[in-house]
């Protein structure tokens, strides 16, 4: 286990004036923000691997900090650099650098090529990429037409960017041309502002295999082949969105770039817990996590540079930055070497025992009677028959091993597919155009067409003449005694990104990771197969546990989406009875509004019966104000019965009130007319009548006139009271469209709910029966595989008693051909003395 190496850089300041006097000073290894009397505040330092001050150059940062990676790197192990901070805080000078200081990835590329110079055992094979992942979506900037490329998962690969462009490269400065050819598809679209607000990986991925070395006995893997992959990641600015006062494109970039950083904080949080206590890593919630999986918590080397601005204005972005250095220092990586052994190493190994054994059998058997040596020969033979019959058995196994792994494998994709389509169905409502086509690509890709597609996507990896990847395809034509895929050579991409994704290779036959740079074989001894075994039972256990935490996930989501789905028919029949109260309302009114003309007309005729002229002034204004009345009542009725049928009658406003001062007019000139003929009677009667006609004239003017403004208040009153009901009735018809749209709105999103739950009820049932086969399938592999240890060893056993025997009946014979040669000697002796007394005598 490895910690992760941190380190902070603070860039030089742009702008010396300290408002409040803080400040942030660097002491060796240590950062802390200090008041304007220059003393520290309590809480805020933080101590790292390194901290380079203002001063510091580029050289420095990488020679501490990255050096060691890449040396590393070069030798087989994953590397990976990222620089993580505040926009123009100074990530892109520390990987990218100046021309008078360059930067990390310069001074990377040069030193890899100046190490594979120098050794001269070994050949290699690089292969460059570079990436940028802008708004939740991955680019290659090395083919401007490949955009929005999808991440894949395989058993073989790992997680992989498919349809990336590889380049092959032979030198530093082909890969620099490179860098500034993709930085130039920046330029190219326009695109130099955005690449602050876009993650950017560039990567490296270094094979290399011993040169033949036909005098090398040596037990080591010579033979095995190493694959490195080398990550150099230029992370887009942490700042808040909310700071930078954004808005449009930049609030949605800042979104994007603020997420994906979150859940980078988020994994780098869970990893930071350790142990048990960390659970799930969320590296699947963001593109950026996804590709560093590895750098984080797997199998790399990995460093991280936190640049921060010194300024005071930056003062919560650099602790923001920092604190989020303190958390990545507490992590901790399992790096192992990356080898892939082949069939020459295989070979030789055995045939290196085989001699070793036959040296010290004829060792043995030098001064051995003649019968006896024959007897041991026959003995041996029926070993060496035995162990052939116990590798034609192995064989056998292997055979049916790299059945099952295939299997697995196949079961695998098949999970992966499904996983793709629940998540897609997940985000199916906010992305449903991509999510069908996206589905539709994920279910049909197996894996010999992500095979496949890859092949494609680096066109010049098979056009190299004689390089050793080509040689590498003529490793299929030796003997067969090892589970080469025939199609090794397109393999050799997978077996990259498969170890460096995973941290672990799941095709134990023909791939071996050694920690302690030894590498094990799978046919050489029984120790190792049972280590196989047992490493692919724990592989086996692992998936199934995966796979029963996404099952878990699934069943948790879909029981939200019940209860969302519950809420959501609340709501709607909540609605309805609403719409159809609100629809009720004219009705109502129409029915109160004919029941007041009604009440109105009995009122006026019961005031009529009381008048007994009818031709009087009195009896007049009151059949005027009756019309006037019944005709306003009426208006309002026809404008009911038209919001009832649903028709505006905001375009009889006018029509209504001109019907209204009309009808005012009338009102008003037979009363002024009544008051005139009155007064003119009055004045004909004068002389007849003079007393009374005086005393009549003063009552009916002051009455007449109490009457008029009477009349007139009725008419204002009906009038304001006619407005406000046309408004309410205006009021209620808006209502009556919003509830109405609203209604509508949701019973469509209630289908589209429905649709949704009744399609992820099918998913999850059917990846449910899916699951319940996988599982049964890998119950009954382990199963096998247990039996097959079980029986392994018993064999082992076996071996070990016969090996015994075999040397028990050596030993005896030994000392029986010791003691028979005494005796034969004793005897010898015997006649001597006994010949000599014979001559003597
Ligand atoms: N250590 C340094 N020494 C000298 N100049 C620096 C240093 N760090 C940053 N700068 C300068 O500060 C400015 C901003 O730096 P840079 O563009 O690297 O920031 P960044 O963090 O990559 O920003 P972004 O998130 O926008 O990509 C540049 O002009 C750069 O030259």
């Amino acid at each position: 286990m490895e910690k992760i190496c941190v380190a902070v850089r603070v860039r030089p300041s742009a702008n010396e004036e300290f408002v409040n006097g803080f400040s942030w000073k660097v002491e060796s290894n240590r950062i802390s923000l200090h008041g304007s009397d220059g003393t520290p505040i309590s809480g805020v330092s933080f101590a790292f691997d390194h901290v380079f001050d203002q001063e510091c150059s580029n050289a420095r940062v990488y020679e501490l900090l990255t050096k060691d990676i890449i040396d590393a790197a070069v030798e087989g192990f994953n590397g990976t650099a990222f620089a993580y901070g505040q926009t123009s805080s100074g990530k892109t000078f520390t990987m990218n650098g100046s021309e008078n200081d360059p930067g990390i990835i310069h001074r990377a590329v040069k030193d890899i090529f100046a190490k594979i110079q120098k050794t001269s055992d070994r050949e290699f094979l690089i292969r460059v990429s570079y990436m940028e992942i802008y708004n939740e979506d991955i680019n290659d900037l090395f083919a401007v037409e490949n955009q929005k490329l999808q991440i894949h998962e395989s058993l073989e690969r790992g997680v992989f960017v498919a349809g990336l462009r590889e380049e092959i490269v032979n030198s530093a400065d082909q890969v620099l041309n490179l860098i500034q050819l993709g930085e130039g598809i920046f330029g190219d679209t326009n695109m130099n502002a955005r690449s602050s607000r876009s993650h950017t990986i560039f990567r490296m991925v270094i094979e290399s295999k011993g040169k033949d070395n036909k005098c090398s006995n040596s037990s080591t893997s010579d033979d095995a082949i190493r694959v490195s992959v080398l990550n150099l990641v230029d992370l887009a600015g942490s700042e808040r969105v909310a700071k930078t006062g954004a808005g449009g494109v930049r609030l949605k970039e800042g979104k994007h770039i603020n997420k994906s950083l979150m859940i980078l904080g988020n994994v780098i949080n869970k990893l930071s817990e350790g142990g048990k206590l960390r659970g799930h890593i969320p590296y699947r919630d963001s593109k950026l996590t996804r590709i560093l999986q590895p750098a984080l918590g797997g199998n790399a080397k990995t460093s991280i540079i936190c640049t921060v601005a010194p300024e005071e204005i930056h003062i919560e972005e650099t602790r923001g930055t920092l604190q989020f250095a303190s958390r990545a220092k507490r992590i901790t990586n399992c790096v192992q070497l990356n080898e892939i052994l082949t069939d020459a190493a295989l070979l030789k190994r055995q045939k290196q025992e085989i001699e070793e054994l036959r040296k010290k059998l004829q060792g043995s058997h030098a001064e051995v009677l003649e019968q006896q040596i024959l007897k041991l020969r026959n003995d041996m033979l029926k070993y060496e028959l035995e162990r052939e019959k116990l590798a034609a058995e192995l064989e056998e196994e292997r055979r049916s091993h790299r059945e099952r792994d295939h299997c697995i494998r196949e079961q695998q994709m098949k999970i992966d597919n499904l996983s793709n389509l629940v998540t897609l169905s997940d985000s199916g409502r906010s992305s449903s155009h991509d999510g069908p086509k996206e589905c539709l690509q994920d279910g049909s890709t197996n894996s010999h067409s992500v095979l496949q597609e890859d092949a494609f996507s680096t066109p010049s990896f098979k056009a190299v003449p004689n390089v050793f990847v080509a040689n590498r395809s003529h490793y299929s034509t030796l003997p067969d005694c090892s589970p080469l895929p025939d199609t090794f050579g397109d393999f050799a991409d997978e077996d990259t990104w498969m170890k460096m994704n995973k941290g672990y290779i799941p095709d134990l036959d023909s791939l071996h990771m050694t920690p302690a740079r030894k590498v094990q074989s799978f046919p050489l001894t029984e120790d190792c197969s049972m280590e196989t075994s047992s490493q692919e039972i724990d592989n086996l256990r692992r998936q199934l546990k995966l796979i029963i935490e996404e099952r878990d996930e699934y069943q948790r989501k879909y029981a939200e989406q019940v209860s969302f789905n519950s809420q959501l028919t609340r709501e709607i029949s909540e609605l309805q009875e609403e719409i159809l109260q609100t629809q009720g309302i004219p009705q109502n009114l129409h029915e109160t509004v004919t029941n007041c003309k009604d009440i109105y007309k009995d009122i006026c005729s019961i005031l009529q019966n009381f008048i007994a002229d009818e031709r009087s002034a009195t009896a007049q204004i009151l059949s005027t104000t009756s019309e006037v009345g019944t005709s306003l009542f009426s208006t309002l009725e026809s404008h009911l019965s038209m919001a009832m049928n649903g028709d505006s009658p905001s375009h009889n406003d006018y029509s209504v009130r001109e019907q209204c001062n009309m009808l005012h007019q009338k009102l008003s000139s037979i009363i002024s007319s009544l008051v005139l003929s009155d007064a003119s009677t009055l004045k004909d009667e004068r002389n007849e009548e003079s007393v009374y006609s005086s005393k009549i004239k003063g009552t009916l003017g002051s009455q007449i006139a109490c009457w008029k403004e009477a009349l007139q208040n009725e008419v204002k009153v009906i009038k304001q009271k006619y407005n406000d009901l046309e408004k309410e009735l205006e009021a209620n018809n808006l209502l009556l469209k919003v509830s109405e749209g609203k209604y509508h709105s949701l019973e469509r999103e209630f289908h589209l709910l429905k649709e949704d739950r009744d399609a992820v009820l099918q998913r999850i049932s059917s990846s449910s029966q899916m699951l319940a086969q996988i599982t049964g399938q890998k119950e009954r592999a382990l199963k096998d595989l247990n039996t097959e240890v079980r029986r392994r060893k018993k064999l082992e056993e076996e071996v070990k008693q016969f090996s015994i025997a075999f040397a028990h009946r050596q030993t005896s014979i030994m000392s029986f051909h010791s003691d028979f040669k005494s005796i034969l000697d004793t005897i010898k002796a015997q006649n001597l003395t006994s010949l000599s007394k014979s001559h003597g005598s």
